[in-house]
């Protein structure tokens, strides 16, 4: 079980993201499930708390039961299909006579959540040389700082990693970059304000595989994502990442904030229809009693959670383990 506490290390910081790297202490394993469990408690009210004041004292499995969970379920933005169908799940379990105890309910809502949430994912990074992420969303997900946490980690496992400022939109999108470029000691490929988006992707592909770097993270422009523009520019630069480095990018990341509920599910939507991608990064899962969308994005659309953001310091980027997401959620 928690096999991500081994990945992440001991040299995992918890440096705020305004703090230099010299500024992060090391935090213990025990201290990152303690951290995920408290960081989760919103969701955890919303969800299972709910759920056990529903069942506490009922004795039987019945219509007025299920409509009270199935508003439980949606109300913590599992989302209609998902809610229904487990609903589905739960009612045929009761007819079959396998589910009759409203106590034993919480057990099967649990696994079908495990169950949903697992999704076969390849390694990351894999075996090619430089892995390239391209890293989309739209702007204020934490889309960013998420590049900079996920840096910060790759870094700390020994991988040389090389940042793209491909959101040319904003020049306060490059220097945040670069300063994070600065704070972690990392290279950072960057042109003009107003440039070709997809001309500094290339060049950045280009750095990468002269300098023997393993993972190369792109950040893109956000903005406009309801425009046809936008997708086309991004379609552009997957395009020409892959004219230059055949097979890239290896993964197009999808940065969702949690808060926003149901919205990220129209957002997953849009981008995967555009772009196919191959991963969702959720960010703001701590504070938000909205984590259940989590569930939703990965039963709609099958997609794998890869990182979960909990919070604003450095180490708040976990690899995702679903089994470990949901002992922290239901325990
Ligand atoms: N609480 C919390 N805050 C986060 C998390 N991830 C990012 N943030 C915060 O979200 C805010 C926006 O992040 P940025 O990376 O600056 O995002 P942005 O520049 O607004 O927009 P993009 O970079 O385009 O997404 C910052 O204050 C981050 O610290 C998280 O997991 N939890």
């Amino acid at each position: 079980m928690f096999k991500w506490f081994k990945r992440l290390g001991k040299e995992e910081g918890a440096a705020e993201v305004n703090s230099s790297p010299k500024e992060i202490e090391a935090s213990s394993p025990v201290n990152l499930l303690g951290r995920l469990k408290e960081r989760l408690s919103k969701t955890r009210e919303g969800l299972v708390r709910r759920m056990d004041s529903l069942f506490l004292g009922r004795k039987e499995i019945d219509e007025d039961l299920l409509e009270e969970l199935e508003e439980i379920l949606i109300t913590a933005d599992l989302g209609v299909s998902t809610t229904e169908e487990i609903l589905e799940d739960i009612r045929q379990q009761v007819s079959r006579k396998e589910l009759s105890q409203p106590e034993a309910l919480k057990g099967f809502i649990k696994e079908r959540i495990k169950e949903i949430l697992l999704k076969e994912a390849p390694p990351f990074p894999g075996q090619t040389k430089p892995h390239v992420v391209l890293v989309v969303g739209v702007n204020g997900v934490g889309k960013t700082t998420t590049i900079a946490k996920l840096a910060h980690y790759l870094k700390s496992q020994g991988l040389k990693v090389l940042l793209v400022a491909a959101d040319t939109f904003r020049a306060a999108a490059i220097e945040q970059l670069e300063t994070w470029g600065e704070r972690l000691d990392l290279p950072v490929i960057r042109h003009q304000p107003g440039a070709d988006p997809s001309a500094v992707a290339y060049d950045g592909i280009e750095a990468a595989m002269k300098r023997g770097v393993d993972v190369v993270l792109i950040d893109t422009a956000g903005r406009l994502h309801t425009k046809v523009n936008l997708m086309e520019e991004l379609k552009k630069i997957k395009r020409v990442i892959g004219k230059r480095l055949p097979g890239a990018p290896h993964d197009i990341w999808l940065v969702l904030d949690a808060t926003v509920g149901q919205n990220a599910i129209n957002q997953t939507k849009l981008f995967h229809e555009a772009l196919e991608v191959t991963g969702i990064v959720l960010t703001k899962l701590d504070g938000t009693a909205k984590g259940g969308v989590i569930v939703g994005i990965c039963h709609d659309f099958g997609l794998p959670i890869r990182f979960i953001g909990v919070g604003e310091k450095m180490d708040d980027l976990q690899p995702f383990d679903p089994q470990a997401f949901v002992e922290a959620l239901f325990d």
